[in-house]
């Protein structure tokens, strides 16, 4: 079945300065009607974007539905989603890189799995990174990220769906969720055990013009 996201949009605002009760209401039911106009977006109909040679692309390449601020490149809340793509990066760490936003990041899993983490995130659950908490892939991803070495062919994520409400704003995280038995104390525990695979050695010759601090000449 198709995956419908439905999204409240408020198109338009009450106008604060009607001073009648009647006709507040008559607007209001009115506003109800017009105010809230309901989308439904057939996600796996959504094209994805990627990088076709090398690094990771910020997720707001895959926004679906933006809502600006008025400071250009900063939203109020993005829509991302992270559908089935083909992975084609060369001499780049695939997943998700380690990173902390200005940005505050609230993931959900619709169906699949999540390319950041091989296990604990089944669909149904969700994930918050508020403003500069760092994260990434847990250890069992990093690691076999790193035993594929450098020469990983394309690869394709399949039967998934996974989305991302970026926002510039914080969250605040209502006493219901805080105390809901779902709440996975233990989340931390899947980057227990992380280690460098940083050895110094490089792979190719640019690297190594890199670690000198060379520019690459072509
Ligand atoms: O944190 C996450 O898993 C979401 C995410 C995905 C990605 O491909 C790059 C950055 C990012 O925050
Ligand atoms: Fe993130």
């Amino acid at each position: 079945a198709p995956v419908q996201v439905t999204l409240l949009c408020r198109s338009m605002e009450v106008n604060s300065s009607l001073q009648s009760r009647t006709s507040l209401l008559l607007m209001w039911s009115l506003g109800m009607a017009i105010m809230f106009l309901i989308r439904r977006y057939d996600l796996s109909k959504f094209c994805p974007y990627n990088t076709v040679l090398m690094d990771h692309s910020d997720p707001s390449i895959n926004t679906v539905l933006t809502a600006p601020t008025d400071k250009p490149g900063v939203a109020l809340l993005d829509f991302v989603i992270f559908p089935p793509r083909w992975l084609v990066a060369e001499h780049t760490f695939r997943p998700p890189y380690y990173h902390r936003n200005c940005m505050s990041e609230f993931m959900g899993l619709i169906y699949g799995g999540y390319e950041a983490k091989a296990d604990g995130f089944h669909p149904g659950g969700a994930s918050l990174h508020s403003c500069m908490t760092p994260h990434g892939p847990d250890t069992k991803t990093y690691e076999a990220t790193i035993a594929l070495g450098n020469e990983a062919g394309p690869h394709r994520i399949a039967d998934t769906m996974a989305f991302m409400f970026e926002s510039c704003l914080i969250p605040r995280v209502c006493p219901w969720a805080l105390e809901s038995p779902f709440m996975d104390h233990d989340y931390y525990q899947c980057w227990i055990g992380l280690k460098s695979h940083f050895s110094g050695l490089s792979m190719n010759e640019d690297n190594v013009d890199l670690q000198k601090g060379k520019p690459i000449e072509r």
